[in-house]
Formats: structure tokens, sequence, C-alpha cells
């Protein structure tokens, strides 16, 4: 079964027009106005189950629109869901149980209360045997270390500490999907490190499919074999991460350390005839060689071992995904192709129904702009 199934999407917002001057206030009060904002596009995408996906893309581009859609807090204006076998916003008691959700820039926990009397009170939103409840938040309370913060009171925490905890908060009822709205964000390496591993062990041993949206492309590169890019509300990438890399980056670099000073002239006798390759002198001793995606490495390598004297080391670099994810942004398409393919079924359509909030997941999920610390 398909954990995520989503078909042509779409999410407008009407968004009040503000009038310039005690004019333009008083005619508000009388006849107001409004701006329609497309924040998603009609999209359109599969998830299997057990996948860790990364969902991109710019400030604005619709990302957490899209997963407040997928975990059933905001209505689509049209388009169709289905998450776990159900229509988010509808079947709201019976989804709930199935899924997990961290939004890194609000809270699931009590503000004031210990972490532990957050989790009981989750616990029986979720209606989680006492039992069942107890083995598992041992499990997650030893794997992500927190026996020391149990009873302090969520405002006391770090972020660092918090962010673990709201992991262990949206697996306690052992969801098979979990959605991570930038779980990383203001995180210290060693804490983004722990948790992109409690993150890949869960869904290895437990199968659990993971949705991520995040800015920090190292937690895309750590976590996630797919990746869904998104542009002004549309996809405009769905494919591997290596897929992306290859496609997009324009090359590869290779730097030779030598003994003695290398000749840029003889360099580049070394690598004649290979179509694309240049040179550059980066210090006395080294200088790095670019290679285009049609050459071979090992052809390339073996012209210059062959040929020059004394390489005392090589170094073949990574490729970055940040700039390759930097240059797609900025022309706003991964690829003609699909940009070709997307122009084909996309267009803009007329709305079908009024955009809308659903009731709230669990708690208290009402307030869409500002983080919720309850107490
Ligand atoms: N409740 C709302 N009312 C009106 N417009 C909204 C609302 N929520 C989002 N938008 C608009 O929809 C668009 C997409 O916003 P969204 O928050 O989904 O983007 P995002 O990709 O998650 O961005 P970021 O990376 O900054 O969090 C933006 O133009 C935003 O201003």
């Amino acid at each position: 079964m398909l954990a995520i199934d989503v078909k042509d999407l779409r999410k407008q917002f009407s968004v009040q027009k503000n009038r310039e001057g005690l004019g333009g206030a008083l005619k508000d009060l009388f006849k107001r106005e409004y701006n329609e904002i497309t924040a998603v596009k009609d999209i359109s995408f599969q998830i299997p189950q057990g996948q860790i996906c990364g969902y991109i893309g710019e400030n604005g581009a619709g990302k957490s629109t899209t997963i407040k859609m997928l975990t059933g807090i905001l209505v689509p204006t049209s388009g169709h869901i289905q998450v776990n076998g159900f229509v988010p916003f509808k079947d709201r008691e019976k989804f709930v149980n199935g899924i997990g959700v961290v939004f890194g820039q609000r809270s699931q926990l009590w503000w004031d209360i210990g972490v532990i009397e957050s989790f009981q009170l989750l616990r029986k939103v979720y209606r989680v045997p006492e039992e069942e409840f107890r083995k598992r938040l041992n499990e997650l309370v030893e794997r992500l270390q927190l026996g020391d913060l149990l009873n302090r009171p969520v405002r006391k925490l770090s972020l660092g500490q918090r962010m673990r905890c709201e992991l262990v908060a949206s697996l306690l009822h052992n969801p098979s999907i979990l959605f991570l709205d930038e779980p990383t964000i203001g995180l210290d390496i060693v804490v983004k490190t722990e948790i992109r591993d409690f993150l890949k062990k869960i869904n290895r041993e437990q199968g659990t499919t993971i949705l991520l949206t995040t800015h920090d492309l190292q937690d895309i590169e750590a976590l996630c074999t797919r990746v869904i890019m998104l542009d002004d509300g549309r996809i405009i990438y769905d494919g591997g991460l290596d897929e992306l890399k290859s496609r997009w980056s324009k090359g590869r670099e290779i730097q030779f350390q030598f003994g003695e000073q290398p000749d840029i002239r003889v360099l580049k006798q070394q690598t004649e005839g290979l179509s694309g390759v240049s040179w550059s002198i980066d210090n006395e001793v080294t200088a790095t060689m670019f290679l285009p995606h049609e050459i071979n490495v090992s052809d390339a390598l073996s012209r210059v071992v062959g040929g020059v004297a004394d390489i005392r080391d090589i170094k073949i670099m990574e490729t970055n995904t940040d700039e390759i994810v930097r240059e797609i942004y900025k022309s706003g398409s991964a690829s003609q192709e699909t940009a070709d393919k997307l122009s084909q079924y996309m267009g803009e359509r007329t709305p079908e129904s009024s955009d809308g909030t659903a009731a709230p997941i669990t708690k208290d999920s009402s307030s869409e702009k500002e983080p919720v610390h309850h107490g």
C-alpha cells in the first residue's frame, strides 16, 4: 500500500488587502477586498511505505502548506490526498493514530509541565495502553538519552533537548508515517547528527515512512534516497538525490598535489584531446583538473599519472549539493524535461472549493502562525 498518495493537490488562501491611509482603512471597514494566493499548485506524487523522502524548496515554496494538508490541519482547495488510506481532513480520528508530526518551529509539548507529564497526556490522546506506552517510552528514552530530562518542564529545556523530546512525543503511539517540518532547525551539529542517526534507525528497523522538509541539505544527504523539489507551489524535481547531482552538477574536480611546482603547460599536454577538461594552479604544489561528466575519471587520471612524475596526493572533490540546489532554485526548474512535462498537465485552474482550516489534530493546532506552547 502507498503511504502517501497525492493527486492534483491545490491550496489557495484568501488574504485581505489593506488599503493605504485613513481613507483606505475606512473603506476596508465597509468593503473588504481579498487577494488569492495559490500556495500549492496541483501537485501529484506518491510515496511508498518505508521511504524517506526529502521535500525541499525555497522560503514560501509551499512545503509547510503541503505538510499541513497531509496531516489534516488544512483542507485542500482541490485535489485528492490519501495518507495510510485515509483522507486526512475527513477521517481525522482514525487517521491521527497512524501518523507522527514534528514541526521544528512549534511545540506539541505543554510548556510548563514536566516532559513525562506531556507524554502521559499524549498517551491518553492516542489511547495507548499503559504497558505498551511504558515499553515504548523506555526504548525511546534510552535511544535519545532523555533520562535526566523527563521531569523538567519543557520551557527549561535547550532547543536540542526539546527537539529530542518532540521526536519521542511524535512516536509514542508507534505511527507508521512521520512528518517532519524542519526538525533540525537551529540545532548544533552534534544534535543534528544524533537526530539523523535516530531517524535512520527507526526507518530501518520499523519501516517508518518519513517525509521531511528542511533547508539543511545535509539532512537530505544523510537520510533521503528521494527528493521532491518545490518551486512556487509546483514540483520541479522528483527523483533520486544522486540523479539530481549527476544531472545538474557541471562536472567533477580532481586535485593533485605534486612534489615540486607543477607546470600548467605540461599538465594540459597530458589531457589534450579530452574535450572540456581544464586545469588551474592552486598554489606552488597543487593543481586542479576540471572534468565534465562525459569524460571518464579513470581515463583522465591515467593520463596524468602516466605522464607526470612525483604526484604526492590525489583528491576527487565531492559534488557540492548546496551549490547545485542553489542553482536550481535560481533558475526555477530542475530540468527542461521536467518543466515540459509539468507545463503539459499543469496550468492555472479555477478553484473548486474554499480554503479552510480543519479541526485540530490532537490538542491545539488552531494557531497557524504562532508557536504553540501549552500551559
Ligand atoms: N495561512 C496562510 N494565509 C495566507 N497565506 C499563506 C498562509 N500560509 C502560507 N501562506 C502563503 O503560502 C505560500 C507558501 O507558504 P509555505 O509556508 O507553505 O512555504 P514554505 O515552503 O513552507 O516556506 P518556508 O521554507 O519559509 O517555511 C507563501 O506565499 C505564504 O505566504
